[in-house]
């Protein structure tokens, strides 16, 4: 395992692994207080309780989720901006929900494909023979998808402006929040000032035009008109909380479906089968892709869905209990951690038998309520799930058809940036199917 991000969640991130592969592989018990499917310990000098089963994750998140909120480190809260909607419970939470999540209804997602293919064809030739960084590259992409749901098409030199600042703002995302000059956290600050102002002038430019624009940005200036509810320093950090939440998540979600499918060549002549038959039927209505066509891919779901799982790119996620709260018979008081396991559900080998293996067709019938949660479940729970679904699936659809990819080098293992993906977040060539052929 290469550690090459030098910052505490990354610790805390190795620290939880830890645990939980002692708590599969070895049964060592003796380092935790045990109850039932709960068990404490402590975390960075925090009682923390992590809960592994279906059961009682949806008792955290959903049933008795008033009881606890959620927590995010400083970092994270000082750079995306206190307002946004991770960091709150209740009424403000729930009307923000609403709205953010009215911008990735299928309705407005269906207008995006073109979009998004444009994206794609725009991105996939630059990759073409040369030896490229993954991970990077479907930053770069899942970037560009984030904006555009965000601004809509309109681009101008501000939302240039706002590309650059972001980058330099998220080099600070996982750094320790030391405010000394140099530091990475420093600079992030300098810019998330900066994003500050940027994003005044975008809003007020929208506000003398004709309407509020497209994006969740438009929705959200539209619905200050109407109800006062939102000030514009919510707004704003609320679509950096979006384009904070839309983009390495999605880009580390392929790294890991192009590492599963060039390792397994089954799955990708048959993925590859049904993307072509896909294409030849745009061939012969003329016509690009559509919403409609994404029914048509079954496999490329399934896919989609067994990375999720495998991956757990989301590993666990954290509440803090707001009050005393019995949980199984065992008492977390106030203010202690409550870390609901994905991962652990996901590789639970009663739930997923043989869960090590990369095998979509376990997808083939529905998995069982509160055994499948990728993103999330309850109040918190992932607005952009089929906007990244919709991503993924245009992106195959090209890459399937067009390409194949080889990795490079021997070195197998596990990387967290700061999710995990696959070590140098997985290297690869790409070649376009027809210089294979000539
Ligand atoms: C494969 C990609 C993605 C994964 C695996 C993922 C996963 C998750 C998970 C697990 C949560 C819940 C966290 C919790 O309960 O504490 C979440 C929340 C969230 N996600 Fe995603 N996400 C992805 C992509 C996106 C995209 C594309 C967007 C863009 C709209 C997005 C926006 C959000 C937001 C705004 C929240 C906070 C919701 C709230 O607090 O109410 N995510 N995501």
């Amino acid at each position: 395992m290469v550690i090459n991000n030098n910052n505490m969640e990354t610790y805390l991130f190795l620290f939880l692994a830890l645990l939980v592969l002692m708590f599969f592989s070895l049964g060592v018990k003796w380092c935790f207080i045990w109850h039932g499917d709960i068990f404490k310990t402590h975390i960075l000098g925090c009682p923390s309780v992590m809960v592994s089963t279906p059961e009682l994750t949806k008792d955290v998140l959903v049933n008795r989720a008033h009881l606890f909120k959620p927590t995010y480190p400083l970092t994270k809260e000082t750079l995306i901006g206190p307002k946004a909607l991770f960091f709150h419970q209740g009424d403000y939470h729930a009307k923000l929900k609403k709205l953010v999540q009215a911008s990735f209804v299928p309705n407005v997602l269906k207008a995006s494909v073109c979009d998004i293919e444009r994206i794609v064809r725009g991105i996939l030739p630059s990759l073409e023979n040369k030896t490229i960084n993954t991970l990077k590259e479907m930053k770069r992409f899942a970037f560009d998808v984030a904006m555009l749901s965000v601004f809509g098409r309109t681009y101008d030199v501000e939302i240039e402006g706002i590309k650059e600042l972001y980058h330099i703002m998220e080099g600070g995302y996982n750094s320790m929040p030391f405010k000394l000059p140099g530091t990475p956290f420093k600079k992030a600050v300098k810019a998330r000032e900066l994003l500050n102002g940027t994003m005044r002038r975008v809003i007020d430019k929208r506000r003398e035009g004709n309407g509020y624009g497209a994006g969740l940005l438009g929705k959200l200036l539209e619905s200050q008109d109407m109800s006062k509810m939102l000030s514009d320093s919510q707004v704003a950090d609320n679509v950096i909380g979006v384009i904070f939440a839309a983009h390495d998540t999605t880009a580390s979600v392929l790294t890991w479906i192009l590492k599963y499918l060039h390792d397994s060549a089954e799955v990708l002549n048959a993925v590859t089968v049904e993307q072509e038959k896909i294409r030849r039927r745009l061939i012969e209505d003329d016509r690009d892709l559509s919403w409609e066509d994404f029914k048509n891919m079954q496999l490329t779901n399934q896919v989609i869905q067994e990375t999720l799982r495998t991956s757990s790119i989301i590993s666990f996620t954290f509440r803090e209990a707001v009050e005393d709260v019995e949980l199984e018979g065992f008492l977390i008081p106030k203010g202690w951690k409550v870390l609901p396991l994905f991962r652990a559900i996901h590789h639970s080998e009663e739930i997923y038998p043989e869960h090590e293996k990369f095998n979509p067709s376990r997808f083939e019938a529905q998995p069982r309520p509160n055994t499948y949660l990728p993103f999330g479940t309850g109040g918190h729970s992932c607005p952009g799930s089929e906007l990244a679904k919709l991503e993924m699936l245009v992106l195959l659809h090209h890459l399937t058809n067009d390409y194949r990819w080889e990795v490079v080098g021997e070195k197998e293992g596990i990387q967290y940036m700061p999710f995990p993906v696959p070590i140098g977040g997985l290297p690869l060539k790409i070649t376009h199917k027809e210089e294979q052929t000539n």
